[in-house]
């Protein structure tokens, strides 16, 4: 099955778009990390449309946090697809590697790259035909604006929709769109391309943004600290559902 398929069918059964972030900020206590990130996993995946563990977070931990991260994303249910964010970017042969650690390795569903590089950048990660790919489009920070929105010369094109025309490569390729700097018009240029956006939560991204955008390609909306960080008095169950609620609302 591919990862669009995957990620179809999980939208379809749940009705949730919520793609639960595991950002962990760990110590060295591995063994009560494990405990927490798979509590977490516990009582957000009703809520899951994914998950989406940023290997920043398990990086840092060295060699234990990598063994962390795979042993929690064996736990969980295959039904629910992961997306692996680690933003690769670099000349094809290095990205085979890249390509396996994530796909033959840790056995993800999709991965997050760069595509500054260019189109030969990704051909590694399309031979596994099946998986997904999110490339940086229009991110959430500040900075977007320094490159990915610059219009080009001479028209009115902006620097983004290069990167959007690289997602017609395959109906698994999609694109990271931020929630603060979605403009309607942003997503009404990419109807037919999945969607991964976060900046909802701790960014302070506005679901407004996603109002009447009509869309024929899944879409998932991130929240990692929303989640897992709150000082609210809530379970983590709680605020998964409060903002898959949120996002259904902001849908309807
Ligand atoms: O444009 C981007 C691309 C990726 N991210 C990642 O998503 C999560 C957001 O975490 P929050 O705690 O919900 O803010 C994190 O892993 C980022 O590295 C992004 O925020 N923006």
């Amino acid at each position: 099955m591919t990862f669009r398929d995957k990620l179809e069918q999980r939208i379809a059964a749940t009705g949730s778009n919520l793609c639960v972030g595991l950002d962990i900020r760990a110590d060295n206590a591995l063994e009560s990390t494990k405990k927490h990130i798979l509590q977490i996993i516990e009582e957000t995946l009703p809520y899951a449309a994914a998950f989406k563990p940023n290997s920043a977070y398990f990086e840092a931990l060295g060699w234990r946090g990598m063994r962390l991260l795979s042993m929690i994303l064996k736990q969980i249910p295959k039904e629910i697809p992961i997306v692996l964010d680690v933003k690769r970017g670099d000349i094809g042969e290095t990205q085979g590697y890249y390509a396996k650690a994530a796909y033959d390795e840790l056995d993800v569903d999709a991965v997050t790259l760069n595509p500054y590089m260019g189109r030969d950048t990704l051909e590694p990660f399309l031979k596994y035909a099946d998986k997904g790919i999110y490339l940086l489009g229009v991110t959430s920070n500040k900075g977007a604006a320094d490159i990915e929105l610059q219009k080009l010369a001479g028209g009115d094109r902006q620097v983004f929709e290069i990167v959007a025309d690289m997602t017609q490569a395959s109906p698994q390729v999609g694109l990271v769109i931020g929630l603060t700097n979605a403009a309607q018009e942003v997503l009404s240029r990419t109807p037919d391309v999945p969607l991964l956006i976060p900046g909802l939560g701790a960014q302070g991204g506005d679901l407004a943004a996603l109002k009447g955008a009509g869309r024929k390609a899944p879409l998932l909306v991130n929240v990692s600290r929303g989640i897992l960080y709150q000082d609210d008095g809530k379970t983590y169950a709680e605020r998964a559902a409060h903002w898959d609620q949120s996002i259904r609302a902001a849908l309807a």
